[in-house]
């Protein structure tokens, strides 16, 4: 039996316009090569999916997209990645403007333990950005993100007094405020119940109107849901040492990937017989 592909992504256009590639990726942690060979297009505006087994390097790949496994000592990225059409691993590209550029969401919701207000115009002063009025850019990030009418009221209250559906937006309106192009999420329900999930992913999709999103999710439902594209990874022995590698075995559009899968094994996965 086969999810249905149920979301917006039955509208996904056939012909993308790419807004980020990434072209003969592999990551390696130390000697380690986590994933191999990924090549792999973003569409702008698009919500993308990555879905697969627990170790086959989704979240390995998400945090090569924005530069943040440089902070991970010995992992090393090898090909390359383009962001309009620029590799962001080339020798002048600044890792802090890319992050700028390339805003990430994490599994857990991680709030600065300061005010709601503090929380998005933080963000904006530490990068020096040109800002008119902080209390717009606070409201219009917080609006954005679908807050604002439950916190507008308490913006010198501590972000640690939301609840975690309410401080996983808050962590989405403070990627957004420094003006991202794409955010990146790290199974970003992964905690929450299915009613702040819910409101998530409805969020996704207007998010999806001005960004483009890139989703790991464990969730075959979620991808199904929220996602235009959809790229299926698994992890295979590599030849030697009998470390698994993670690959790239199938991209297409949500529909095609659950309904119409060409690989036997995303055919496996999706059906559940595997993973
Ligand atoms: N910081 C790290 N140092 C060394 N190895 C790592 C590190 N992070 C991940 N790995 C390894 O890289 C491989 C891919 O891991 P990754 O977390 O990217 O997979 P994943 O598909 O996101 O898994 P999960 O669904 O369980 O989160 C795994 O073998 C993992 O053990």
């Amino acid at each position: 039996m086969h999810l249905r592909a149920t979301g917006q992504h039955q509208v996904a256009p056939e012909v993308m316009r790419p807004i980020m590639e990434v072209e003969n990726v592999d990551v390696y942690y130390g000697d380690f090569r986590a994933v191999s060979e990924v090549n792999l297009d973003f569409g702008l505006n698009e919500i993308t999916a990555l879905i697969g087994p627990s170790g086959c390097g989704k979240s390995t790949i998400l945090r090569s997209l924005n530069r943040m496994n440089d902070l991970i000592e010995g992992a090393r990225v090898e090909g390359e990645i383009r962001f309009h059409g620029e590799n962001i691993y080339g020798k002048d590209v600044d890792p802090i403007e890319v992050r700028r550029r390339i805003g990430m969401v994490f599994q857990k919701p991680n709030p600065f333990p300061k005010s709601i207000y503090d929380n998005i115009a933080y963000g904006p002063r530490v990068t020096g950005m040109k800002v008119q009025s902080m209390d717009d850019l606070v409201e219009d990030s917080l609006t954005r993100a679908a807050l604002w009418d439950e916190v507008k009221d308490k913006l010198k209250q501590s972000a640690l007094g939301l609840s975690g559906g309410q401080q996983q937006r808050l962590c989405i309106a403070r990627a957004i405020s420094v003006r991202p192009d794409v955010i990146l999420m790290d199974e970003p329900c992964a905690s929450l119940d299915p009613i702040a999930t819910m409101r998530i992913e409805d969020l996704m999709q207007e998010l999806r109107e001005h960004y483009t999103i890139v989703i790991v999710t464990h969730n075959m439902q979620q991808a199904a849901r929220v996602a235009d594209r959809t790229a299926f990874f698994t992890a295979q022995p590599s030849e030697g040492n009998g470390d698994r590698t993670g690959l790239l075995v199938e991209y297409g559009t949500t529909a095609q990937i659950f309904e119409d899968p060409q690989d036997k094994r995303t055919e496996d996965y999706i059906s559940g017989r595997f993973g």
